[in-house]
């Protein structure tokens, strides 16, 4: 099977979903690499203010759109995303356009997109909606959905993203043990009775069992959410859910970052779904990309800061009832003496994970 082929002369769409930190991006690079010489747009939406994500996206020819528009992709941004690809199909070619929604996004009103709007609908055709689901974390959304504990937290978004999927991808299976996996996916399998299923380790899956396979399914997308095609969907968002995004000019003490994220993860981590950022640390030539997700985050190597370019970290944390003063606080705290942003931090706050 070529993956880039168009279908019926429409360029194929991949909606990538799937909750904070299911492994998305890494799906997304997976395909990159693999697809080496394709043309592949790819539309990143974050939930942050600050986008990070197109800079966790390989560097490669392929074209990455952000819509760091502070919300997700289902409240209000369905218009950017018909401009972004009214824009892309007046490019010579193109095989293929990936979406990669922010993990808070309803799936539904970005597929929605590839009917409601008629030009749209005249060049572009959704090939899949594909669902990642981190077989790690996702037990605890779903306890919560299965215990009617669904509209206090995430649950529902997850158990919507599962339902709506026509492909799932459980990722992560490296993090549990072969049982547990196939308890997860018979309880996915409950609530999403005809979507493939299959399993990976850091995303890198068979690509013909997500791109090329033609799955939406207009007519069981309809019955997996009745909301489908309304226009105005009425989704709503736990409120207490925020996005805190902080930016600090100069460099961070590593060993100050490491010990701050091991009290922030103790006293916040079950509130914490997802910390992402693209840091400079002292000493260091390259950036530095931490990843993280409730107690548990890793740093590693990015691209190598240019001569000359702004040294900067940027980061953005998801989570329950976040407390940016203290988070930015925590943060600045761990910058080196020599940025000069010590001397204005703020007084330690008290707070457990503060600075
Ligand atoms: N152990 C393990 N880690 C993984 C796997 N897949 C991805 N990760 C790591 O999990 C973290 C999150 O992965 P991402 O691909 O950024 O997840 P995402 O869904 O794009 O996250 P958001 O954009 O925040 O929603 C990163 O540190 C990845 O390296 C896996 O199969 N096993």
């Amino acid at each position: 099977m070529t993956h880039s082929d168009t279908a019926h002369g429409k360029i194929p769409v991949t909606v990538l979903t799937g909750f904070l930190g299911a492994g998305k991006t890494t799906l997304v690079n997976h395909i990159l690499t693999a697809q080496h010489g394709r043309r592949i747009a790819v539309i990143e939406n974050e939930f942050g203010d600050i986008p990070v994500d197109n800079a966790l996206v390989i560097s490669s020819d392929e074209e990455i759109f952000e819509m760091a528009n502070g919300c997700c992709l289902c409240c209000t941004a369905r218009s950017d995303l018909i401009d972004i690809l009214r824009r892309l199909r007046t490019r010579d070619r193109l095989d293929r356009v990936l979406i990669e929604t922010s993990g808070m996004a309803d799936p539904n009103p970005i597929a929605q997109t590839f009917f409601v709007d008629d030009e749209v609908a005249a060049h572009y055709a959704l090939d899949a909606v594909v669902t990642l689901v981190d077989a790690r974390h996702a037990g605890v959304h779903l306890d919560a959905y299965e215990a009617g504990l669904g509209h206090a937290g995430p649950a529902h978004q997850v158990v919507d993203q599962i339902a709506f999927a026509d492909r799932i991808v459980v990722n992560k299976t490296d993090l549990v043990t072969p049982e547990e996996t196939e308890a997860l996916t018979g309880r996915l399998r409950r609530i999403n009775a005809t979507a493939g299923i299959s399993t990976s380790r850091h995303a890198a899956v068979d690509l013909d069992t997500v791109l090329g396979v033609a799955a939406f399914d207009l007519a069981r997308a309809s019955t997996a959410d009745r909301r489908w095609l309304e226009e105005d969907s009425g989704h709503w968002h736990d409120p207490d859910i925020t996005s805190v995004s902080v930016e600090l000019a100069g460099d961070l003490d590593r060993t100050a970052l490491e010990e701050w994220l091991a009290r922030l993860g103790a006293a916040r981590g079950p509130d914490l779904y997802r910390i992402k950022g693209i840091l400079a640390l002292a000493g260091e030539d390259r950036r530095c990309v931490l990843q993280g997700l409730h107690r548990l985050h890793e740093l590693s190597e990015g691209a190598p800061w240019q001569r000359g370019e702004p040294r900067r970290s940027r980061l953005v944390l998801i989570g329950r009832g976040l407390d940016r003063a203290e988070l930015e606080a925590g943060l600045r705290a761990c910058t080196t003496p020599a940025t000069g942003a010590v001397a204005g931090r703020p007084a330690a706050s008290g707070a457990p994970y503060g600075a």
